[in-house]
Order: structure tokens, then C-alpha cells, then sequence
């Protein structure tokens, strides 16, 4: 992608972000209500860094990670890939952001084909996107399998053979492939057990590391964002209500919705540990 300020403009920039969903409702859906999944987010995430957005269910994390993601389109504000606009972005532009930006989902047993070996898998976005030959595809899918610590004999077998961590490092390979400078994490560790997801947390900072790459973070878990993140969005309704660095909010949480967030944590945990 071409931009004048390559560089200086933020890899992801969120302006006053809109997606409003027209609902039917009433006798027979004649009336329609709106839905305002995301109601006026703003935000920006810097090459290298992790951003998480955090709230309960409904609260919009998923719907912005899609609009970031080009899947959803909003209804106002704007979604800036680089310094250039979604909106304004010419076929060729929304091809290169699709390469640069790839989405990790919470269930890796949905994300991949169960009749496909992993091999293929994680080949795919290069066959897609007409990237290399077969044989510099397999190549390349040793270096993937290698970046996210399985066994190069993984190729040649299906996702059932693997476990659920073994099967989200799968999925985070695939996502590797196209070398991508953001990955949006929805829930992507949350299916886990809480070893495994300290295992492919810590996955992800080595390759963030590595890579230089930018996470958003998407997560109802606090706990899970504290780990990794450097910035927390706070999302309620829609809206961001509390922004700041992870260790600023989470110490000293200026908003009541982001303080009863962070004490449900330890009333959570306690309820799971009660004989
Ligand atoms: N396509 C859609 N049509 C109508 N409403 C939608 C649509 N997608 C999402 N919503 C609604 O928008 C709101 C925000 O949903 P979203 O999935 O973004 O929240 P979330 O914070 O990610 O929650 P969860 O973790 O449960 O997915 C919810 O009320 C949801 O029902």
C-alpha cells in the first residue's frame, strides 16, 4: 500500500467507529430497531504493540475487531489501515490490508478443515494469494510449523490428530503465512485449558517479538489481558468508557464499569474453586 506518511500514521487507526445493525421486530418484522453494536470507537495501534479490548458479551469487542478486519462495514466514523481509509481503498489497497491484517478466532477446531492436512492449511492464504510454488509453499510451511513450535512431521496430518493448543498454534501459523504486521486475537485463547493458555500467550509475545507484530486483543478475560497487553480499551454498551496502559487501568481503574469488571475476577475465580 502507498501512502505519503508511511510510517509516522499508526498501523490501525479507529475514528469515532459506528456499526449499527437494523433489527426487525413487532408483528411479522415490519418495524425495524437499530442495534448500536459499536457506537463511537476510537483508538490506534502502534507497529509491535498489543491493544486489548475488554468488556462482558455484547459489549462491541467483536463487531470492531471486524470492522478493523474490513468484515463488518461501519455505518460512521472510519477505520485507517497505514493512512489510508478503509472506505476509500482501491481493490488492489483492500488486497494488501487483507494480507497485512489476519484474524484469529477462539474455536481452531472450527477454524480448520477437518479433511485438510495441516500442511495445507497453513499453505492455503499462499495458494490463494498465488504466493511461491509447491515446493517453496512446503518449504515455508516447515519454517511456519517451526516458528510456532511443532514437529515438521505436523504437516502431513489432519487437525483431529492434534490437541486444542496444538491446534490454535496451527491456526496461528496459517495466520504467520502472509507475513501480516497485525493479528486480531478474538478470544483466541479462550476455548483453552489455563496451562495451554499461558503456553500460546506466551507464543504470541515470541513471535510479537520476533515479528514486530501488532495484536489486537480481543478478551473477556482480565486476567489473560494483563498478561499480555500494553494498552486496554474498556468497552461498555458499544462505547469505550476507560482507556489507558493496562497497568495504569488495572491499578487504579477510573471508571465504576472497569472497577466491577476487575472485582468479578477474584468472586469468579472463588466460585470455581467452592468444593
Ligand atoms: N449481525 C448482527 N446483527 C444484529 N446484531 C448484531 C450483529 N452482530 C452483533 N450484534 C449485536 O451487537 C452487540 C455486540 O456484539 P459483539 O459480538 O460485537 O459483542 P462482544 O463484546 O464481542 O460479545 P461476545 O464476546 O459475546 O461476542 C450484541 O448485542 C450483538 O447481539
Amino acid at each position: 500500500m502507498t501512502t505519503p506518511d508511511r510510517g509516522a500514521a499508526p498501523l490501525v487507526l479507529v475514528e469515532d467507529l459506528e456499526v449499527h445493525f437494523p433489527v426487525r421486530k413487532g408483528l411479522f418484522g415490519r418495524t425495524t430497531d437499530v442495534v448500536k453494536a459499536v457506537d463511537g470507537v476510537s483508538f490506534a495501534l502502534e507497529r509491535g504493540r498489543t491493544l486489548a479490548l475488554v468488556g462482558e458479551s455484547g459489549s462491541g469487542k467483536s463487531t470492531t475487531g471486524y470492522a478493523v478486519m474490513g468484515m463488518e462495514r461501519p455505518t460512521g466514523g472510519r477505520v485507517v489501515i497505514d493512512g489510508v481509509d478503509r472506505a476509500t481503498m482501491s481493490e488492489a489497497q483492500v488486497r494488501e490490508a487483507t494480507r497485512r491484517m489476519q484474524i484469529v478466532f477462539q474455536d481452531p477446531a472450527s477454524a480448520l478443515d477437518p479433511r485438510m492436512r495441516v500442511g495445507d492449511c497453513i499453505a492455503e492464504p499462499l495458494r490463494i494469494h498465488g504466493i511461491g510454488t509447491r515446493a517453496s509453499r512446503r518449504e515455508r510451511v516447515a519454517e511456519l510449523l517451526e516458528l510456532v513450535g511443532l514437529p515438521p512431521g505436523a504437516a502431513t496430518r489432519l487437525p483431529r490428530e492434534f490437541s486444542g493448543g496444538q491446534r490454535q498454534r496451527v491456526v496461528i501459523a496459517r495466520a504467520l503465512a502472509l507475513e501480516p504486521e497485525v493479528i486480531v486475537c478474538d478470544e483466541a485463547v479462550s476455548a483453552l485449558d489455563v496451562s495451554i493458555q499461558s503456553q500460546i500467550l506466551n507464543l504470541l509475545l515470541a513471535l510479537q517479538e520476533r515479528l514486530s507484530l501488532a495484536y489486537l486483543f480481543i478478551s473477556h478475560d482480565l486476567s489473560v489481558v494483563r498478561h499480555i497487553a500494553d494498552d486496554v480499551c474498556v468497552m461498555q454498551h458499544g462505547r469505550i468508557v476507560e482507556a489507558g496502559p493496562v497497568d495504569t487501568v488495572f491499578v487504579a481503574p477510573a471508571h465504576a464499569y472497569t472497577r466491577a469488571l476487575i472485582e468479578a475476577v477474584p468472586r469468579l475465580e472463588r466460585a470455581t474453586r467452592a468444593p
